[in-house]
């Protein structure tokens, strides 16, 4: 094997800042990271990658991938799958047959991999959030951001969290979500796609005529910004004093992100609304998974619908009962991230594909995931437990009858073909 790629130079000082090659401007670029190297972490790893080649006005070129390392097997030898990655240009694991750009740069250390990051993109199983975040804390820039692109909630008790909300608070840095409807091995193949991305620029950061914190703007791959039509959203309050930007860097605006995360094959819509892009992403697994186990169950694509109907309902209702002054009604109907994502994860995902698999087999979809996936994981698995203890500590599990059968099937005490006596009147 071949050395592994170096690691570009360190990031200027506070008091030195980083000229990007050709510019013309002293402002300093944006180092970014991407924490977690799955089968979606490793595509948004190419995705910004290129962007950060592409932009080096505003980006430093590099991109730090953290890898959970493990030994993978090839020609009959067991490699790091980290210098597999930094050698072979490919995460043979987690996204065989794609060539990564060479400044895609896997990094076992969770803590080298963040540091003098001051965009981190968030990309892993979101059970894993609590462990690395605890690792991470104290070696984040003061004035870091984050973007998670991680589809789940955290509840502890009778309290939940979005993922975003989590990092921001453990990390003391904002973090805004992206979610849409993305199947990973499509937009690694290069095939075109939309998503959303709802952050809002923190008070105190730079800021332009098109960004603040309350209004909304549509940023298309071109750069043309229009306004949007979900502007009311607002955000939970932060109970994190936050630390600006400093103003010798590359403005962080919806521009600078949207540049970050377009490509010709993946249309970014920017919103405000972080809590309709992160519920409809995380709650849309539950049912997907209802969607498998009724197709898998021999019923047809008029089934399927109603559940994605009624999923769809309950979403909407979670959303407006626990995030009552947040949620957009607008963001589910219209953007990527509520309605696209839904019938793309039922018709294509993971936890779709998976669950009906299990159903056809009379295996659980727990075992389905051990013995399929090679590593992958279904997030609709611990979202539904975590939701449905949620329901059941709040007292209002019969509100959600779709989620709580989806909890229920998991654990053999529900039939899939009970579904549709729980909606009858
Ligand atoms: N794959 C897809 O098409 C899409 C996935 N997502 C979301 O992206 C997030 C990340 O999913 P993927 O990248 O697809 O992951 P994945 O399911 O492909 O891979 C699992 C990952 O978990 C890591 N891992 C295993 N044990 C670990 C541990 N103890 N600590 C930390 N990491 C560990 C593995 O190294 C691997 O990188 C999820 O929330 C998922 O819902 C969102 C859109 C599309
Ligand atoms: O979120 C996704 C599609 O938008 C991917 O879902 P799966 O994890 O079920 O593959």
């Amino acid at each position: 094997m071949e050395a592994p790629a170096a690691r570009s130079e360190g990031p200027a000082g506070e008091s030195g800042p980083a000229l990007a090659p050709g510019s013309t401007s002293s402002a300093r670029k944006h180092k970014v990271c991407v924490i977690g190297s799955g089968n979606w972490g490793t595509t948004v790893a190419k995705l910004v990658a290129e962007n950060t080649g592409e932009h080096p006005e505003l980006f430093e070129r590099d991109v730090q991938m953290w890898v959970y390392e493990e030994q993978v097997e090839l020609d009959g030898q067991k490699h790091k799958l980290t210098e597999v990655i930094n050698t072979r240009h490919e995460n043979v694991k987690y996204l065989g047959g794609i060539t990564l750009p060479p400044n895609v740069i896997a990094n076992p250390s969770l803590q080298d991999t963040v540091k003098d990051a001051s965009i981190i993109i968030f990309n892993f199983p979101h059970e894993f959030i609590s462990n690395i975040c605890k690792q991470l804390q104290g070696h984040v820039l003061p004035y870091a951001r984050g973007i998670s692109c991680i589809k789940g909630v955290t509840v502890t008790d009778d309290k939940i969290e979005l993922i975003c909300e989590y990092i921001g608070e453990t990390l003391g840095i904002y973090c805004g979500a992206l979610s849409g409807a993305n199947i990973a091995s499509e937009i690694a193949n290069e095939e075109w796609c939309e998503t959303t991305i709802a952050y809002n620029v923190p008070e105190g950061d730079v800021q332009t005529a098109t960004t603040t914190t309350t209004t909304t703007t549509t940023t298309t791959t071109n750069g043309t910004s229009s306004p949007a039509t979900n502007g009311t959203a607002k955000t939970p309050p932060s109970k994190t004093t936050l630390v600006p930007v400093p103003q010798t860097y590359v403005p962080l605006d919806h521009t600078t992100i949207s540049s970050l995360f377009s490509r010709p094959y993946f249309t970014v819509s920017m919103v405000s609304d972080v809590v309709g892009v992160s519920l409809g992403g995380a709650l849309k697994n539950i049912v997907a998974l209802a969607c498998g186990f009724v197709e898998g169950n021999g019923w047809n694509q008029t089934a399927k619908t109603a559940v994605m109907r009624r999923g769809m309902l309950e979403i909407i209702a979670f959303a407006r009962a626990f995030f009552p002054d947040a949620i957009d009604p607008k963001t589910l109907w219209e953007e990527s991230a509520g309605w696209g994502d839904m019938i793309v994860s039922c018709t294509s995902a993971r936890n779709w594909r998976y669950s009906k698999m299990a159903v056809e087999r009379g295996v659980s979809v727990q075992e389905i995931e051990r013995t399929e996936l090679n590593g992958q994981k279904l997030q609709g698995i611990s979202t539904t437990r975590e939701v449905a203890s949620f329901l059941r500590a709040k007292g209002v599990e019969e509100q959600y009858p779709l989620f709580m059968a989806v909890d229920g099937i998991l654990d053999q005490k529900v039939k899939v073909e009970d579904i549709p006596k729980l909606f009858r009147k």
